[in-house]
């Protein structure tokens, strides 16, 4: 069937009955491997890898392996809610800002001059990827991530959610102490309408600074699978009072003390239930809320690095084929981390010690000077760079690996402008050194906040893909969605969450290229190679 060249098939209105904002169709893919249907993308796809043994001297035969996948993708594009657990932080308030001024164009002054609103720093919003090379003159031809996949404009989303703060946005969005004072009058009037829905609070897994805010908490005990059914209530009461077909709960509330995960409580999906069922103390609330997600299929993503996805709920989203993602939004200092820790190890730098220091003044950093939530942030930043060490056997020994000291400290007056103090020390050769040392001012809440928008559409895309093994003897074969535990995530999170048994993959340019290239894949293009044999072979 000859490619359709018509848009992706759009959904009626945006946010709240704004009219959506219309969807491009910038390429087909003209390919025998590819079928346009009014609604759906159906591709052939060969996945070639390389099948590594060792032969009887021990010496490595690599063997060219091709897996036949059929990907169909659904192009309709839905009418998206997302709910945050946190919205009236500063992440919460700042990304409802700014989808607000997106979606109004908004302009400000600044007192350096007038500022309109973007999307910077969110991937698939501010960046681009390489469709091809022109047939005629071979130059790349780069096109807005975006419009790689029929996915959902930020500017339609429908935002909501929940705080133990009952403060209204608008004066939530003051205490945050984020935005420019232009830029928040002109969203004042609509932020000052959203009102946090009330929250799950158990004390003993936040900062008890934080005990001040709470004035918005779910009545009712821990013993019971209350709070559970609340929180599917109010998803579903939020999904009906703005006609949305899907909704995503984003965790953007405060860090939480590791869970001590324990056989018979975390341990199965059944035990789990039963835990939460009985009150135990050891059950979080972004665990409750992942379990109200995952029995109704609402994906549900950490941003923050606690360990919410004990076994037991890991289990359930498979048990439910419910989509679960995280951990930890990656900003600012382990972004910038997981991008040099690549390059020097890969430019055969032998990396022997990194120093993280940091210093912030918000809410969050006033939450992490406790102890036991800075200790679930420490991990978080510090294993992002196991798996590019451990892949250097020629740099590092098995189990060798770079000293990695992180340290957080509370410093109000910097509020919301973190500074990250980074040395990088290494060997390099003929035992000489290099010294890197970074100052880097991260802005958190506006590094962040383009990153809850990019794992709602990404998330959100995930369920609009289904796979099944192609070929004659599997054509009853049903056609599947995607692994439960989302690690196609892991460029905006800082410790990814990855199917039970398979690696954690950190590398930046690795999680992109991941990215990309399923994307690709589901729209029957080959992965980017970077080969570029058209400028090398003539
Ligand atoms: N650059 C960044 O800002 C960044 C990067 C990575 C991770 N994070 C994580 O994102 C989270 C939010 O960051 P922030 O700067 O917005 O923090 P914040 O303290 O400003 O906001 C957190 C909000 O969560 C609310 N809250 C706490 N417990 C809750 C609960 N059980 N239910 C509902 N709401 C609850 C608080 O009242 C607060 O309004 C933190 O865990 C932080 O570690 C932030
Ligand atoms: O992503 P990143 O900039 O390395 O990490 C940040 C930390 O440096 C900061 O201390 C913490 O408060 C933020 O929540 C975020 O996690």
């Amino acid at each position: 069937m000859a490619p359709h060249a018509e848009d992706h098939v759009g959904s009626a209105t945006g946010g709240d009955g704004v009219p959506a904002t219309p969807a491009k169709n910038l390429f087909v893919v003209d390919s025998p491997n590819v079928q346009y249907t009014d609604d759906t993308i159906n591709t052939k796809y060969t996945y070639r890898t390389t099948a590594v043994s060792k032969d009887a001297n021990g010496k490595f035969v690599a063997v060219p392996k091709e897996t036949l996948y059929d990907f169909k993708v659904d192009r309709k594009i839905p009418k998206l809610g997302v709910m945050l657990v946190g919205l009236g932080g500063n992440n919460g308030t700042t990304v409802t800002a700014g989808i607000i001024a997106n979606r109004r164009g908004l302009v400000w002054d600044t007192k350096e001059g007038k500022r309109a609103a973007n999307y910077y720093g969110s991937v698939i919003m501010g960046s681009t990827t390489k469709l091809g090379v022109d047939s005629e003159t071979s130059d790349d031809i780069n096109i807005p991530f975006h419009d790689l996949m029929p996915m959902v404009h930020p500017n339609d989303l429908v935002v909501g959610g929940w705080d133990i703060s009952s403060m209204n946005l608008a004066d939530a969005m003051d205490r945050a102490k984020v935005l420019e004072p232009t830029l928040k009058a002109l969203v004042h009037k609509e932020m000052a309408t959203m009102t946090p829905l009330p929250s799950i609070y158990y004390p003993d897994f936040i900062a008890a600074n934080q005990e001040e805010r709470a004035d918005n908490v779910i009545p009712g005990t821990k013993a019971s699978m209350a709070h559970v059914e609340q929180i599917r209530k109010d998803i579903q009461e939020f999904k009906a009072a703005h006609n949305l077909d899907k909704v995503i709960v984003q965790w953007t509330a405060n860090t939480e003390r590791f869970s001590d995960v324990t056989e018979g409580v975390h341990d199965t999906a059944e035990n789990l239930l039963k835990a939460i069922e009985g009150g135990h103390e050891e059950v979080s609330p972004s665990t409750v809320f992942a379990v109200a997600c995952i029995l109704d299929k609402v994906p549900f993503i950490n941003g923050s690095p606690q360990n919410t996805f004990v076994p037991g709920a890991i289990q359930l989203a498979e048990q439910h084929g419910a989509f679960i993602g995280g951990d930890d939004f990656k900003s600012g200092q382990t972004k910038m981390k997981s991008a040099l820790v690549d390059f020097l190890i890969n430019a055969g730098i032998k990396l022997t010690s990194i120093a993280s220091y940091n210093h912030l003044g918000n809410n969050d950093g006033m939450n992490l000077s406790s102890q036991k939530q800075f200790r679930s942030k420490e991990i978080s930043k510090s294993n992002v760079v196991d798996d590019m060490v451990a892949a250097n056997t020629v740099l590092y020994e098995k189990d060798e690996h770079p000293d990695h000291t992180v340290v957080i400290k509370y410093m109000p007056a910097v509020g919301d402008n973190k500074r990250a103090l980074d040395e990088y020390y290494a060997e390099i050769f003929l035992g000489g050194h290099q010294t890197i040392s970074i100052f880097n001012v991260c802005e958190d809440s506006l590094l962040a906040s383009p990153l809850i928008i990019d794992l709602v559409l990404v998330a959100e895309m995930m369920t609009r893909i289904q796979w099944k093994a192609h070929g004659t003897d599997n054509a009853q074969a049903k056609y599947a969605g995607f692994h439960s535990v989302l690690s196609v995530l892991s460029y905006m999170l800082k410790a990814p969450l990855t199917p039970p048994g398979t690696p954690v993959i950190n590398s930046l340019a690795k999680q992109r290229a991941a990215l990309t290239n399923i994307f690709r894949a589901c729209v029957g293009l080959e992965p980017e190679s970077d080969m570029t044999l058209e400028h090398k072979l003539f």
